[in-house]
């Protein structure tokens, strides 16, 4: 029986040089290692695959990616036009510039072109030891052109697959490691991957992408004495390509987490899935086979509906704030008061609904976007970040016993806006450290939207808008009789005032809004001209 897999051979050496490792760098204070994946694989121009895909993947699933490029293709969503393999002593130069320095866990390898590659890395893994070797034994793309040739197979039998923990063939890449087999049905997978066990490696996932009349993406899980069946529903997209890498890859990531081996493979596979499903319709080149999203960031068709520019102080302005209690009094729907505010001359709409059912404020966060998005008028959502990243909306407002502004941060990304609501210079400061956009100062006056809210006043407002390093709105029992009051002072950094009441708990929001807003020109222009 061979090694079986790097573990066995080299833990001891690994965890020793880690403790010494880290604790040399924490000596220094230079901060926690992080769980890293080095992928020997080819590069592949088009970004769906190969080293691309392993790095995006490895990105996805939050673990460092080392590369070592074995090959540069000139491929894309039709196949592949040219293959450069990169000499076999610089590919020894990457790894040893890598495992020398960087404490790698797991090794995944993808495309190797060549015999001597194969036996480069292998010397590298004998004098640097890691935790675990994903090898996904790329033969061909789907494309059907050829990226390691037959003359590969016996190295990967003798010597490659039997230092594997796991080892990641599809249906093609199977048959010809086991000689030609055929393989056409589940059976035929679970018995291919004993026979590819047999050859050494600890585990085998038989790939199933590729299996002929099958309407559900099947793979075989084999660990030495269990099958398992992996299924999953086959989404029906052209954006397969890269899907092995990918699988591999977060395989390798999920184990240098610290996942034993089936955890590993299953949330892989889940992550294809998802993945694939998000991406089933974006368009990527004009091949057959395109490549898909793993960060789940690309939007199909919405750049027809993003907003112009970044956020400006300056949509401050009239700040309109919904109530789901006062459209339903007034018998209108949410998105029906929002196009009325935003027509009038609102330049912000907030959506805060503090008892919906969150399926329901989702679909009115989506059509409010919608609304908004055509108007090119900013929608944020109250309190609920994840309302806001499922709708897309463009930011959140949160209270002080709402989600803090830095978590808050930390899961919208740097793009979106957030604003906080503050009472106090102290809050203020520390809504700015957070990485807030604004804030919302009040309750200026009182009133009935919020209970046990106290007011600051006018002298509160004044401040807090002296000392704050964020532009300001101001909130609390805001109408039509004190607006201009509030703008004509003229405080330092107030850019606006947010308004719930007098404009929703009216009958004619349009009117009230488009009446607001004039005031407020006249009142801004008089406070520039004192
Ligand atoms: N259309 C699909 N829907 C869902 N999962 C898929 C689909 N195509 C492939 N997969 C999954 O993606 C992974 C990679 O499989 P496969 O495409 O067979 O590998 P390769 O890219 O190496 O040919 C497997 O887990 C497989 O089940
Ligand atoms: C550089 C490189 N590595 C691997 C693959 C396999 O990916 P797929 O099976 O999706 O074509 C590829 N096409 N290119
Ligand atoms: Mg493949």
């Amino acid at each position: 029986m061979a090694c079986g897999g790097v573990i066995l051979c080299n833990s001891f050496s690994f965890y020793q040089k880690r403790m010494v490792m880290s604790s040399r760098m924490q000596e220094k204070n230079y901060g926690a290692s992080v769980p890293h994946v080095l992928s020997v694989a080819g590069s592949d121009s088009g970004a769906g695959a190969g080293i691309q895909a392993d790095l995006k993947a490895c990105a996805a699933r939050g673990v460092y990616c080392s590369t070592v490029i074995t090959s540069v293709t000139a491929q894309n969503t039709v196949g592949v036009q040219a293959v450069h393999a990169v000499p076999e002593d610089f590919v020894a130069q990457q790894l040893k510039s890598v495992l020398s320095d960087m404490q790698v866990d797991v090794v995944k390898t993808g495309m190797l072109p060549s015999v001597g590659v194969v036996k480069v890395l292998l010397q590298s893994l004998t004098e640097f030891s890691v935790r675990a070797l994903v090898v996904d034994p790329v033969m061909v793309s789907t494309s059907g052109d050829v990226l390691a040739g037959p003359s590969i197979l016996s190295t990967f039998r003798e010597e490659l697959l039997p230092m594997a923990n796991i080892v990641t063939p599809n249906i093609k890449e199977a048959s010809a490691l086991l000689g030609g087999i055929c393989l056409k049905t589940v059976a035929d997978m679970r018995n291919a991957a004993e026979l590819l066990h047999a050859l050494g490696p600890r585990n085998v996932l038989l790939k199933g992408g590729d299996l002929p009349d099958s309407s559900d993406a099947v793979d075989i899980f084999f660990n030495g004495e269990h099958f398992y069946e992996l299924r999953s529903s086959r989404i029906k997209t052209r954006n397969s390509h890269g899907t092995g890498c990918t699988l591999a890859s977060c395989i390798a990531a999920e184990l240098a987490k610290g996942s034993p081996m089936l955890t590993a493979v299953r949330v892989a596979k889940r992550y294809v899935e998802t993945a694939l499903e998000y991406s089933k319709d974006i368009l990527i080149g004009n091949g057959i086979q395109g490549p898909f999203d793993h960060l789940l960031r690309l939007k199909s068709g919405s750049h027809s509906f993003h907003r112009k520019d970044a956020f400006n102080p300056s949509d401050l302005f009239l700040y309109a704030v919904t109530d789901s209690g006062m459209n339903k009094k007034w018998g209108r729907p949410m998105v029906d008061a929002v196009a009325a505010a935003i027509q009038g001359g609102a330049t912000v709409v907030q959506l805060r609904d503090k008892d919906a059912e969150t399926r329901e404020f989702l679909e009115t966060a989506k059509s409010c976007l919608a609304v908004c998005r055509s108007h090119g008028v900013l929608l944020l959502i109250n309190d609920r970040v994840d309302v806001a990243l499922a709708s897309d909306a463009d930011g959140v407002h949160v209270g002080q016993s709402d989600m803090p502004a830095t978590v808050a941060r930390t899961l919208l990304g740097p793009e979106k806006i957030i604003g906080v609501s503050c009472k106090t210079i102290e809050q203020a400061q520390q809504a700015w450290i957070g990485g807030a956009d604004y804030i919302g100062c009040g309750g200026v006056y009182s009133t009935n939207t919020k209970a046990n809210n106290p007011t600051i006043g006018l002298d509160g407002l004044k401040t807090v808008c002296s000392a704050s390093k964020l532009p300001v709105v101001a909130i609390g029992g805001i109408n039509a009789s004190n607006a201009g009051t509030v703008m004509e002072m003229g405080l330092p950094n107030l850019k606006g005032v947010a308004v719930v009441s007098a404009l929703f708990d009216r009958e004619n929001v349009l009117a009230e809004t488009k009446k607001l807003h004039a005031l407020l020109m006249e009142a801004s222009s008089s406070s520039k001209t004192q």
